[in-house]
């Protein structure tokens, strides 16, 4: 089986490429990029005239559900769309019931991912026994079946000493711990940011703080051991001068920012809507500008959408016991290229780069590249397609989405992984 991509803008920071040319697509692989390629019979022509093609975005922060939570999505569900909405790979979060805190439930997802999996899906272990933050899990185990980075996501690792050892021991693997900063004592049970609004509607707020001292005391600690660590989910301006100041100095660091943090504010919690409670909080104004501008000179490395699918049973309660989290999958890339792209806050080149290249890096995982001869996990974007959110069409299972009835720009045209064509025009075809 051979495509062949026509005229499309090919953009690639990994070689440095950005021009008008062909890409062909032999069995698994990038055969060639070139003008004019020559075609045969057997190739599926997709004239992508007009649009962005890029290597396959990565998504490294997701929660696929399963096992356990199957009603809220499966590996099936959350595969599919990941690659509607323009997705050739994901990372999984290990807070599934049980937790991925075995060998047994990494393989299991694992091998549920290439028999029914329609993208590429790398499993991260959890930190933790349980990921209750109080015993290592076994490190070794996780890698060997599989795990690229170590995380208890949805909870922090509250006792540093934890933390500490599991930088010190993932330095054997050379794999990342993914932190999800957030101090339970100073969140205090909030359910959105601390301040102006929080006050006027009510509600229980999670001040900044919560997050910054857990990025700061996480900083010191991969000073101290020289592990790799990776900040989840970033939402505060105050986090951004404590990573700065960190990168300043050379310390192993990445992190990540979301779509809904880049694009909307505490503002939207407005009229209740719990499709807008997420964890960390939607923060105010100043924090989201700064975050944008983060992620624009690459302070901020990765974008990652925490796609959080619940039901609508789980969401339709009151404010304060919903759970926390955005079904994002499917509104990512159109979110980020018609608020930053089109309005020229955010260069496309950045934007592939946080999306395909660093989660690439930073997980030491394949793809992030058009390199010829390499695997084909291709991504395309149509810039002038306009339509608006119905999570009535998501693939996902969870339609908890705040941007449900907005129109965007940007939609994902084609997603390719590994040679095969999992998506066309929305549809995926498998
Ligand atoms: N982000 C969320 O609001 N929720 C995530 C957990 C997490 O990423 O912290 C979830 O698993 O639902
Ligand atoms: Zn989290």
């Amino acid at each position: 089986m051979k495509i062949l991509l026509r005229g499309g803008r090919v953009i690639d920071p990994s070689q440095a490429l950005d021009m008008v040319a062909d890409v062909l697509v032999s069995g698994d692989r990038i055969a060639a990029i070139g003008q004019d390629l020559e075609t045969d019979r057997e190739t599926k022509v997709i004239d992508v005239g007009g649009c962005i093609v890029a290597p396959g975005f990565i998504d490294m922060h997701v929660h696929l559900r399963e096992p356990g939570y199957e009603q809220k999505e499966t590996i099936a569900t959350g595969t599919r769309a990941a690659a509607a909405g323009g997705f050739t790979a994901v990372a999984c979060m290990p807070n599934t019931q049980p937790v991925a805190d075995s060998p047994a439930v990494i393989a299991y997802i694992r091998e549920k991912a290439r028999a029914i999996g329609v993208v590429h899906v790398y499993p991260i272990g959890a930190l933790s026994k349980g990921s209750q933050g109080e015993e290592l899990a076994e490190i070794r185990d996780l890698v060997e079946a599989g795990a690229v980075a170590l995380s208890d996501d949805g909870n922090p690792v509250m006792n540093a000493e934890v933390m500490r050892r599991a930088l010190e021991y993932t330095r054997l693997f050379n794999i990342p711990v993914i932190s999800h900063c957030e101090d339970l004592n100073l969140a205090a049970g909030g359910v959105m940011h601390e301040g102006f609004i929080s006050t006027i509607l009510g509600l229980r707020g999670i001040p900044a703080a919560a997050e910054e001292v857990m990025v700061a005391r996480d900083i010191i600690l991969a000073e101290l051991t020289g592990g790799k660590l990776h900040l989840a989910h970033l939402s505060s301006a105050g986090s951004l001068r404590i990573l700065q100041e960190a990168k300043s100095r050379g310390i192993k660091v990445t992190a990540e920012v979301t779509p809904h943090h880049l694009c909307l504010t505490d503002e939207a919690v407005e009229g209740y809507d719990t499709n807008t409670k997420v964890n960390p909080p939607l923060r105010s104004e100043e924090d989201r500008q700064a975050l944008e501008e983060a992620l624009r000179e690459g302070l901020v490395d990765a974008l990652a959408t925490d796609h959080a699918p619940h039901t609508e049973e789980d969401k339709d309660v009151e404010y304060d016991v919903a759970p926390f989290g955005i079904s994002g999958l499917e509104t990512a890339i159109p979110l980020v290229v018609t608020r930053l792209v089109e309005t020229g806050r955010l260069s496309w080149e950045r934007l592939i780069e946080a999306w395909s290249c660093q989660p690439a890096s930073i997980l030491n995982i394949p793809g992030g590249t058009l390199k010829e001869g390499g695997i084909a996990d291709i991504t395309v974007i149509a810039p002038d397609w306009e339509k608006e959110v119905d999570v009535n069409t998501f693939y996902s299972l969870g339609k908890n989405s705040p941007f449900q009835g907005l129109k965007l720009k940007g939609w994902p045209l084609v997603t390719i992984v590994a040679g095969r064509l999992v998506m066309e025009k929305g549809q995926v075809l498998l």
